[in-house]
C-alpha cells in the first residue's frame, strides 16, 4: 500500500474518535473570578489507570524531514497524553484508532490532521499517534501525560510494503 495521507483540519468532531481538540474558539465557557476570567472547562479528560501519576512536562520539538513517512505510531496504554503549543505554531498529527487493542494497525485507518497554533490536543488511552511533529525548530509544547510503573509507550513499526508518506504544501 502506498498512499500520501491527506492533512486534514482539526476539528473536535473529527478528531473525536482520538480524543480531545483543547482550544478556546468557539467553545462553551462561564465566567469566573468576578466576570475578569472566561473558564473554558474541562476540555479535556487526563486519562490515569490505577497506579499512574498525572504530569506535567514541556517537549522542546525538532521540525522533521518533509516528505515524511509514517513508519510507526505508538501508543500509551496507561494514560492520555495532550500536547499544548507554547509558541502559538501549527503542528501535525497522525493518528489512528484504539481498535481491538492488539498490537496491530490498519493503515486503512491511519489520519493526518493539522492544529493551529491556538489548538492542543489530548490523545486518548491506547489511541495511536507519532511522536510531536512540529512545523519548526526548537518548538516547544506543553504535556501533560502519565508517569507510573510499567510500559507506557508500545510502539508498531509498519510493514514495509505499507508506505504511508505526509507532504507539507
Ligand atoms: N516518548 C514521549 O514521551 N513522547 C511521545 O509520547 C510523543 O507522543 O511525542
Ligand atoms: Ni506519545
Amino acid at each position: 500500500m502506498i498512499k500520501t495521507l491527506k492533512i486534514e483540519p482539526l476539528t473536535k468532531e473529527a478528531f473525536a474518535p482520538f480524543g480531545d481538540v483543547i482550544e478556546s474558539e468557539g467553545r462553551d465557557y462561564f465566567m469566573i473570578n468576578n466576570g475578569s476570567t472566561q473558564r473554558y472547562h474541562k476540555l479535556g479528560e487526563v486519562q490515569l489507570d490505577e497506579q499512574g501519576q498525572g504530569i506535567i512536562n514541556i517537549f522542546r520539538a525538532e521540525m522533521l524531514e518533509y516528505p515524511l513517512q509514517v513508519k510507526m505510531l505508538e501508543r500509551h496504554p496507561f494514560g492520555s497524553q495532550s500536547f499544548i503549543p507554547l509558541f502559538g505554531h501549527d503542528f501535525l498529527l497522525v493518528v489512528a484508532p484504539v481498535g481491538d487493542g492488539s498490537m496491530h494497525i490498519d493503515p486503512a485507518t491511519v489520519r493526518a490532521f493539522r492544529a493551529t497554533g491556538r489548538q492542543g490536543v489530548n490523545y486518548h488511552r491506547g489511541v495511536w499517534h507519532h511522536p510531536i511533529m512540529a512545523l519548526r525548530d526548537n518548538d516547544e509544547f506543553l504535556v501533560v501525560d502519565r508517569s507510573g510503573p510499567g510500559n507506557n509507550c508500545d510502539e508498531f513499526y509498519f510493514d514495509e510494503s505499507i508506505q504511508l508518506s505526509i507532504e507539507l504544501d
